[in-house]
């Protein structure tokens, strides 16, 4: 399975030095608060997001050094020569290398380098808007299927033009020439989104029942329009009233997942620990459904394993984590039992920004 074979950085948060290898399949760090096992995690991330996911910008990323940092590392494919990835910040903006490749898009290196993160945030996503379960979705799909990024980059398009001419009280006719192109990438993106979630549903559906001990549970599209209709057809109808608002009120812009366990909306009654177990299985599904698509599977990054759970949550979360085909890092205050759960792994500990093998 393609993994992370060495990892480098410099500069980048309290690390001045960052030089470590990775085992391919699992990577444990340790170590005491503000350590830099987060720090570490989004490192990684940065690689295959070139971006942070605390929603820092990146010149909060450099540390003491000065106003610049870099990390890379060699991806490894099975069968394949080593491919050096490298993402570096300094004041004139951020720079990613993917091997030959020296200005790959942001799509490009997300999809060249697939890295997802469990980290204690995540919450919102079941907590929070719909627009955290729409990226989730979305980002699965995008994966999976080749044709929806273009669709989905006309969509935006058209979305923002349209919604620009509803802002500016445009005439009926101007705000008119946006409909098809919009009604048509809106019509795919709900197709694509559709049958995501029915192969996602059996993956799931396995992994929830075996972790809840129940099969009363759902989770279901809600396309953001009323489908009676084509979509083309509701946004003329609802035209005058989408120029009052001065935006699109309906579409795949505002699809939403609604998921349910023993019949309650998840949002409403489910604990911390198993809003945790629950994410855990959305991401390891998505995963798994990736992998049967593409042979691929994300680089999983998991902050604070042990964080609101007891040992019999941790044991069910470490089996979770077994199932998947790709390379795992996983950051705790210490070890714990469930770690024996994935044997095949190498341990480290980080310190006030030193990492060393355990
Ligand atoms: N740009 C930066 N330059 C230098 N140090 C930084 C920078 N950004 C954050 N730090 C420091 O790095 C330390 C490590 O933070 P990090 O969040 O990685 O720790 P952690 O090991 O995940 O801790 P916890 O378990 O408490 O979440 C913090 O003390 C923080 O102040």
């Amino acid at each position: 399975m393609m993994h992370l074979a060495r990892i480098k950085g410099e500069n980048f948060r309290l690390f001045e030095k960052l030089d470590f290898n990775p085992h391919p399949r699992v990577t444990f760090i340790t170590g005491e608060n503000a350590a830099g096992k987060t720090s570490l995690l989004e490192s990684i991330y940065c690689l295959g997001r070139a971006k942070s996911f605390r929603g820092n910008g990146p010149a909060e990323l450099a540390g003491a050094l000065g106003k610049h940092w870099q990390v890379m590392a060699k991806l490894q494919k099975p069968d394949a020569p080593s491919t050096t990835v490298r993402v570096a910040w300094n004041t004139e903006g951020t720079s990613v290398r993917f091997g030959e490749s020296t200005k790959p898009s942001t799509a490009e290196l997300v999809s060249q380098l697939p890295t997802q993160i469990i980290e204690p945030a995540m919450h919102r996503l079941l907590q929070d808007g719909p627009s955290y379960r729409r990226s989730f979705l979305d980002w699965g799909v995008f994966h999976v299927e080749q044709q929806f990024f273009p669709v989905w980059r006309r969509h935006q398009r058209a979305l923002k033009q349209r919604n620009k001419a509803l802002r500016l009280k445009s005439s009926p006719k101007e705000i008119l020439t946006w409909d098809e192109e919009l009604a048509g990438a809106a019509e795919l993106i709900l197709q694509y989104r559709i049958e995501h979630l029915a192969a996602l549903k059996p993956i799931l559906g396995e992994m929830v029942t075996k972790l809840f001990n129940t099969e009363d549970w759902s989770i279901e599209l809600q396309p953001g329009w009323s489908t009676d209709t084509p979509y083309i057809e509701g946004l003329r109808k609802n035209l005058e009233r989408d120029r009052k608002m001065g935006m699109t009120v309906e579409g795949a812009h505002r699809a939403e997942l609604k998921l349910k366990l023993n019949s309650h909306q998840v949002k409403n009654r489910i604990s911390r620990g198993q809003q945790k177990l629950l994410i855990s299985a959305l991401i390891l599904a998505q995963s798994e459904l990736m992998y049967r698509h593409t042979g691929r599977s994300p680089i999983l990054l998991v902050d604070d394993f042990s964080a609101e759970l007891a040992t019999e949550f941790q044991r069910a979360l470490a089996g979770l984590f077994a199932q998947h085909t790709g390379q795992l890092f996983i950051t705790a205050f210490e070890r714990v039992p469930a770690f024996d759960l994935l044997p095949d792994s190498s341990m480290f500990h980080v310190e006030h920004g030193l990492i060393r093998e355990c």
